[in-house]
């Protein structure tokens, strides 16, 4: 079977639990394109959520994670790409619906507000959950306009 693919991005706000991410990807199986940026200089969010979501649009990868101080800036940014649902997720239990329920493609993780136990915890649920269709795939659409 071939790998699901997973493109990871983040800001400056903490390179290192981006980095970890991609790791514990990559480990449960998850084919993970980390585009960066590599050093901790100061940047701008809006740049690397943006090409985060292009690579989804583009058909070169099927889920996103994304990362900044808040998980806000930079799940706005992704968020205007046509075609891009992401959600900020500091909470399991929101990770597993923002799937199940919202079919979001990308998700958004406030380094500066969960620590990297419970970022893990979260991705998990979020690579794992799988969209149930239906009545919300009605809902979906109706975001999509
Ligand atoms: O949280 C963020 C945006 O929602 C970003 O991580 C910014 O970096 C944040 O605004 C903090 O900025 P700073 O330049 O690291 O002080």
């Amino acid at each position: 079977m071939t790998a699901k693919r997973l493109v990871i991005s983040s800001d400056h706000a903490d390179i290192e639990l981006r980095k970890t991410i991609a790791k514990h990807a990559a480990d449960k199986g998850w084919a993970v394109d980390d585009i960066g940026p590599m050093t901790s200089e100061s940047t701008h969010y809006p740049i690397h959520g943006k090409a985060a979501a292009e690579k989804i649009v583009a058909g070169e990868a099927d889920l996103g994670i994304i990362v900044c101080g808040t998980g806000q800036g930079i799940m706005m940014a992704a968020n205007k790409v046509e075609g891009i649902r992401c959600g900020v997720c500091s909470d399991v239990f929101s990770a597993k619906m923002i799937r199940a329920h919202n079919n979001a493609n990308m998700l958004s993780l406030g380094a500066r507000v969960i620590g990297e136990g419970l970022a893990l915890e979260i991705v998990d649920a979020f690579l794992e959950a799988e969209f149930e269709g239906g009545r919300h795939a009605t809902r979906v659409d109706m975001i999509e306009g």
